[in-house]
């Protein structure tokens, strides 16, 4: 199947198959998935344990290879892409924040945020590094190392080091599963604010009914295909649907 690429979309999977292992033991863990993630739009991914959740969005992010099916960020088809071509997409197009927030121990805050950028040799915007500093609630703790902080603040910085180079998707994996509500409540709405203020299209991967309805679209997911989604999701629409989901196992 091809998709038309409209010029909305950030990125999309296409009829995405990923099968684990082989004969007797293979899991079919996604199994036909077709979905869009608009740009400048902040969509949570959810569904029960198993149903293909982080294999979708490895996949989309170019971390995992699909067997079958296609991955579009923007125009690029990634399912058809060598090695060196995905590593940069990586490292140029695409932002991650994991649940453990990925830091490095002996850098400061503010070398940890241009840690990608000085990478690739390339030189981080003054004003965007500081509009972001100042507005993650940073501006004070550049020069602290991660043991120095507290973990809100260290996923804030995770968030200022995959904004700061302007990505065309940022991938959140259970941001705030490390965080006690107050610090993940703050995180989801920096998040919120970045979709918002910047632009920024952002999936995330999340359990939590509470983190996704700071989402503007729910996609759920059962069993490696698609299994609906919630436009403007709230606490009550995102647990119910989950509760359906699982009834219907
Ligand atoms: N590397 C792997 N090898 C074999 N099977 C795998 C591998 N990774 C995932 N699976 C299987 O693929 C299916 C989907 O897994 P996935 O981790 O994508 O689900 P998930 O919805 O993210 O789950 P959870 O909510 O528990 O994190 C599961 O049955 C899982 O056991």
């Amino acid at each position: 199947m091809q998709m038309k690429v409209v010029g909305h979309t950030a990125v999309a999977a296409v009829d995405l198959v990923k099968v684990y292992g082989e004969g007797d033991t293979a899991v079919r863990a996604l199994d036909g998935v077709t979905v869009g993630f608009d740009r400048g739009r902040f969509t949570a991914i959810m569904g029960p344990s198993g149903s293909g959740k982080s294999t979708l969005m490895h996949c989309l992010a170019g971390l995992d290879t699909a067997s079958s099916g296609q991955v579009l960020l923007g125009e690029t088809d990634l399912t058809r892409q060598p090695d060196r071509v995905l590593t940069r997409a990586r490292r140029e197009r695409i932002g991650f924040v994991f649940q453990s927030f990925n830091l490095l121990p002996q850098l400061t805050a503010a070398a940890n945020i241009t840690l990608p950028l000085d990478l690739a040799g390339r030189t981080p915007d003054p004003q965007l590094f500081d509009r972001l500093v100042t507005s993650l609630g940073l501006a004070g703790r550049l020069t602290h190392r991660p043991s120095e902080l507290s973990g809100g603040q260290q996923q804030r910085v995770a968030l200022a080091r995959a904004l700061v180079s302007r990505p065309e998707v940022l991938f959140a994996d259970e941001p705030t599963g490390n965080l006690d509500s107050r610090s993940g409540a703050e995180v989801l709405h920096l998040l919120r604010d970045s979709v918002r203020d910047l632009g920024q299209t952002i999936v995330m991967v999340t359990h939590d009914p509470g983190a996704a309805a700071y989402a503007d679209r729910v996609v759920l997911l059962a069993d490696g295909r698609l299994a609906g989604e919630i436009d403007r999701p709230d606490i009550a629409s995102v647990t119910d649907a989950l509760q359906n989901l699982a009834a219907a196992r």
